[in-house]
């Protein structure tokens, strides 16, 4: 009852990270530093973890909550009311982020008492964390529901959690949120010596949504140690990659109990069927409640998800544009590119119905192919007279079907008319600048490949799968799916194309859901220009102010 004010009120003054340190009953208001004490691991405790991430992501999504384990620790006495271990407390423990204030619900009864309060509880957290010298301090004045917070602790009965020496769990763990935090949590409340982490390999993602968007391995795994490492450090944490969705679960005899949620319970239960096939003790299975997203939309699931944030990405600025001083600011260029079937040309036109000059590289492409120009005549003199029309013009469909799926030949024709393109949309952008106009979008699909970023500000990319783009594309332009994949194996894949995009969207969902993602990255981009505009103003005037 008291999680959700107590985290409402801190949110106001937190901008990052919010560690969080357990100690009922703890007082500040005797005069003497009260010590830090060691909690039993009760069943309570894990229904706490639930709430607190729960309450986190409604009242303070915007902060990296760490609920910190240090003093909770298992101990024969342990679960008979207030009774707590008296071994000594450790060291200090650092943390990755040194805290910079410490907040306490403490509610002092005597204004006068305050100073001597914050001294006590400074004290405290140094007793407990490393802290940087200056620590501040603040008495938080949460909401509380008194009355049923006084009820709820009268005669309050605490049930011990089974603990277990070596605990496992599995996950992608991409964009680490609060049910993450609460599955590790609750582990790490269970796990008296080994943590096991399975992380689900490249090989695991082919079917997740965006999975183009999921965080490199190597970052997910710093995240969960770097989570798991301030969260209880005397844990042994072996984080190891998972190829398929057993992984080590069923070949550790050393294992004893696995973490899953409702979801992949199911799972659980095939790990144990493999245990006992391969002769080993099955493991307990340790169910915690899935998380719900309040912030949810239609389309996205109800359970806190990496699939809604990575679709929340959507739009948003992922990586900052490069350097393009050598540019002037305005127009400024967005260089829209995409694999074939992506939906590019519709995401151009709405950008254009929002104001953008639309340049759209694949007609400017048919351009170059006119009779008599001097693109015509090379283009003729590489591929030979079986890819003309019969009135002499190119039969791009003919060139297309020697091109997709042959490099050297794509290379033959792309050496010939991607100059005389890259020409065509310059003088474009060239003529937009006359007209004062602010924005240019490139329209081209293979404006990475071609390496034509150096007279862009930003690139936008538009993603959806494989299996969808062959299937638009052969209901689009009548082609045999085989052609589709051609089309598609000349270009990047999404994955090494969303390495180089500063912006990413999809128009894998209904239009109306594309043009939300449109509209957000629009806006978000008219905030870009003004910032940059602004601070040529101020250069201008000679003033840094900030
Ligand atoms: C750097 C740029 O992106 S410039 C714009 C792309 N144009 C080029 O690269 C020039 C070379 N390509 C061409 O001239 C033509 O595509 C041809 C002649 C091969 C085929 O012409 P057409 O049959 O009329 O097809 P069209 O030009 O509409 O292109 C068909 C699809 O192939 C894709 N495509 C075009 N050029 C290439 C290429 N060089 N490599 C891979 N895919 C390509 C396009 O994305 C398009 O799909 P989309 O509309 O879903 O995005």
């Amino acid at each position: 009852l008291r999680i959700a004010p107590v985290l409402s009120s801190a949110a106001q003054l937190v901008d990052r990270t919010l560690y969080i340190h357990l100690h009922p009953g703890l007082n500040l208001g005797s005069g003497s530093p009260p010590r830090p004490v060691y909690l039993p691991p009760v069943v309570d405790l894990s229904t706490f973890i639930t709430r607190l991430y729960s309450n986190a992501a409604d009242v303070c999504g915007h902060l990296d909550v760490r609920f910190l384990l240090t003093n909770i620790r298992a101990h024969p006495t342990a679960c008979s009311g207030s009774q707590t271990p008296s071994s000594p407390f450790p060291t200090p423990q650092p943390l990755s982020h040194s805290p910079e204030v410490v907040l306490t619900d403490f509610a002092v009864q005597d204004p006068h008492q305050t100073n001597q309060v914050t001294q006590c509880l400074e004290k405290y957290a140094g007793c407990c964390y490393v802290c940087r010298p200056g620590l501040s301090s603040v008495l938080l004045h949460p909401q509380l529901q008194e009355n049923e917070d006084r009820l709820r602790n009268q005669g309050e009965k605490l049930e011990c959690l089974e603990t277990y020496s070596d605990v496992v769990v599995g996950g992608t763990f991409d964009r680490l949120h609060g049910a993450h935090k609460s599955l590790l949590n609750v582990s790490c409340v269970l796990a008296s010596k080994r943590f096991v982490i399975g992380v689900c390999n490249q090989a695991m993602l082919k079917k997740k949504v965006l999975k183009e968007l999921v965080e490199p391995y190597s970052l997910r795994v710093q995240k969960l140690k770097e989570f798991l490492q301030d969260t209880k450090p005397s844990l042994q944490v072996e984080i190891v990659p998972l190829d398929d969705p057993f992984g080590v679960s069923i070949v550790d005899p050393l294992l004893k109990c696995i973490v899953v949620s409702e979801e992949t319970k199911k799972g659980g239960e095939a790990v144990n069927q493999k245990r006992i096939e391969n002769g080993l003790q099955p493991l307990v299975l340790h169910e915690i409640q899935l998380l719900k997203d309040v912030h949810h939309t239609d389309i996205e699931e109800e359970k806190i998800s990496s699939s809604s944030l990575r679709f929340r990405l959507l739009g948003t600025l992922l990586a900052p544009p490069k350097d393009a001083s050598h540019l002037p600011t305005l127009p400024y260029v967005i260089g829209l590119t995409g694999g074939s079937g992506s939906g590019k040309t519709s995401i151009a036109k709405q950008l254009e119905a929002l104001g953008a000059v639309r340049i759209d590289c694949d007609k400017l492409g048919h351009e170059v192919y006119q009779k008599g120009t001097a693109a015509y005549h090379k283009v003729l003199e590489v591929f030979g007279s079986e890819i003309l029309n019969e009135d002499q013009s190119i039969n791009r469909r003919a060139l297309g079907r020697k091109v997709f799926g042959n490099k050297e030949q794509l290379k033959a024709l792309t050496d010939i008319v991607w100059p005389e393109i890259a020409e065509l949309a310059q003088s474009r952008i060239h003529q937009a600048r006359e007209e004062g106009k602010r924005v240019c979008v490139v329209d081209a699909a293979v404006l990475l490949e071609a390496g034509w970023t150096d007279w862009m500000h930003e690139v936008w990319l538009t993603i959806i799968p494989e299996e969808e783009a062959v299937l638009r594309i052969t209901e689009r332009d009548g082609v045999t799916v085989e052609d589709a994949q051609h089309r598609l194996q000349s270009q990047w894949s999404n994955s090494k194309q969303v390495e180089h995009a500063n912006v990413v969207l999809s128009s894998l969902w209904e239009q109306e859901i594309t043009r939300k993602q449109v509209l957000k990255a629009w806006n978000l981009l008219q905030q870009r220009i003004q910032l940059k505009l602004g601070g040529l103003e101020g250069d201008a005037g000679g003033s840094h102010q900030v």
